[in-house]
């Protein structure tokens, strides 16, 4: 007999299922509390005893959501196995450098038909690897989505109006997720394009920082609109060589990602650039922080693939030469001035090839 969730299409019309969510951090937990809010039972693992612990007797995950209260049926862990095997469906919210060892060491936990969904936005350092095809590969007999979006976890655990995106093959995975999602304060939208929705929910974090450090250097408005702009072009331009499809990049995981995080000082990429544009060095800025910001790892990784595949990325040479050449960003910005004059929108007038 195949066990409840192991095939077909998933029953989530009721309240009231068994999900996980693994990773203790601020998006794990903006997840568990609308999980848990939406009548759901919620697998929560995370590594710390004390966070666990912290969690099961006051509902407060106080590193990294000090002000929240996580209500509904959460239930705290730190065995993964326990939280995996009990969960219809996972969620992951596992930072890109630990991603591939955790769900490896737990692999043969995951069952058949299981429906994982990878809530990452980050890029595996060796092989350019993105965390749908890191579960592709570690754990292939499961059903894979990815949610991405403009989501920042401390606007969602205060139940401000979001939206989102589910991208996956399979139409049950699609389905699922947005009824398991979905209520009066998130909704939950739909796309194919699991390549395109994911990388560019990492690659936005590239230009989040380029846009805290334009708005510490008082550049404008209209530098900013240049900036968020130019960098859609970029972005859209690199996944669209790597196979992804452009038009991802006019929905929510694409402009809608960027506009929030290249606007808003509560996206954490943003808060690293804006540090290093008031001149703090970029390891003081991340310590200070306390929490991810996968862009400054993305960046490393985005710059040497394009140049290894040749496509311009003006804004990503710029960046990585101020975080880790000690290039002055007044000379970078008018080097990036001073290039040459280009195509706008390079789909319906290509550019004129010139580094
Ligand atoms: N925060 C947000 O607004 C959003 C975040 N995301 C993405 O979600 C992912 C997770 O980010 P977020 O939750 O914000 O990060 P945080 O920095 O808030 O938390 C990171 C979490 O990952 C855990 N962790 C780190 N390394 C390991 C490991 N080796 N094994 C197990 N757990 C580990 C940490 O545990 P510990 O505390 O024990 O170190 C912590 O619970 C990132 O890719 C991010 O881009 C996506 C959308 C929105
Ligand atoms: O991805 C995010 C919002 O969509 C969160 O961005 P930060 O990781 O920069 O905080």
């Amino acid at each position: 007999m195949p066990e409840k969730n192991d095939r077909g299409p998933t029953d989530v019309s009721q309240t009231g299922h068994d999900v996980a969510v693994l990773g203790g951090g601020s998006f794990g937990s903006a997840m568990a509390k609308v999980l848990g809010e939406n009548g759901h039972t919620v697998h929560f693992w995370m590594r710390d005893e004390a966070q666990a612990d912290e969690i099961r007797n006051t509902g407060i995950n106080s590193r990294y959501m000090p002000d929240i209260t996580l209500t509904g049926d959460i239930q705290p862990t730190t065995s993964l196995p326990e939280a995996v095997g009990k969960a219809e469906i996972v969620f992951v919210a596992i930072p890109s450098k630990a991603f591939r060892s955790v769900i490896r060491e737990n692999s043969s936990e995951f069952r058949e038909g299981q429906i994982v969904v990878s809530l990452t936005k980050g890029i595996e350092e060796h092989g350019f690897k993105l965390m749908s095809e890191i579960l592709q590969e570690e754990i292939p007999r499961s059903r894979i989505g990815v949610l991405s979006g403009p989501n920042l976890a401390g606007e969602i655990v205060s139940q401000d109006l979001t939206a989102t995106v589910i991208a996956a093959k399979d139409p049950d995975v699609r389905r699922t997720v947005q009824e398991l999602l979905g209520c009066e304060y998130l909704r939950v939208y739909a796309n194919v394009d699991v390549y395109g929705v994911e990388l560019a929910g990492a690659l936005k974090n590239i230009y989040a920082i380029v846009a805290g450090l334009a708005s510490a250097r008082n550049l404008g408005e209209n530098a900013k609109a240049m900036l968020i702009t130019r960098g859609l072009a970029e972005m859209s331009r690199f996944a669209v060589s790597l196979g992804a499809n452009p038009m991802t990049f006019m929905g929510l995981a694409g402009v809608g990602d960027l506009i929030v995080t290249c606007t808003s000082p509560k996206s954490r990429n943003y808060r690293v650039g804006y540090a290093v544009g008031n001149g703090q060095a970029l390891d003081d800025a991340v310590a200070e922080l306390g929490q991810v910001a996968e862009g400054i790892y993305t960046l490393k990784l985005v710059k040497e693939k394009s140049e290894a595949i040749g496509i311009y990325m003006p804004l990503v040479r710029g960046l990585y030469e101020i975080l880790y050449d000690g290039a002055s960003i007044s000379a970078v910005i008018n080097s990036l001035m001073m290039s040459v004059q280009n195509s706008d929108v390079e789909f319906i007038l290509p550019r004129t090839i010139s580094q």
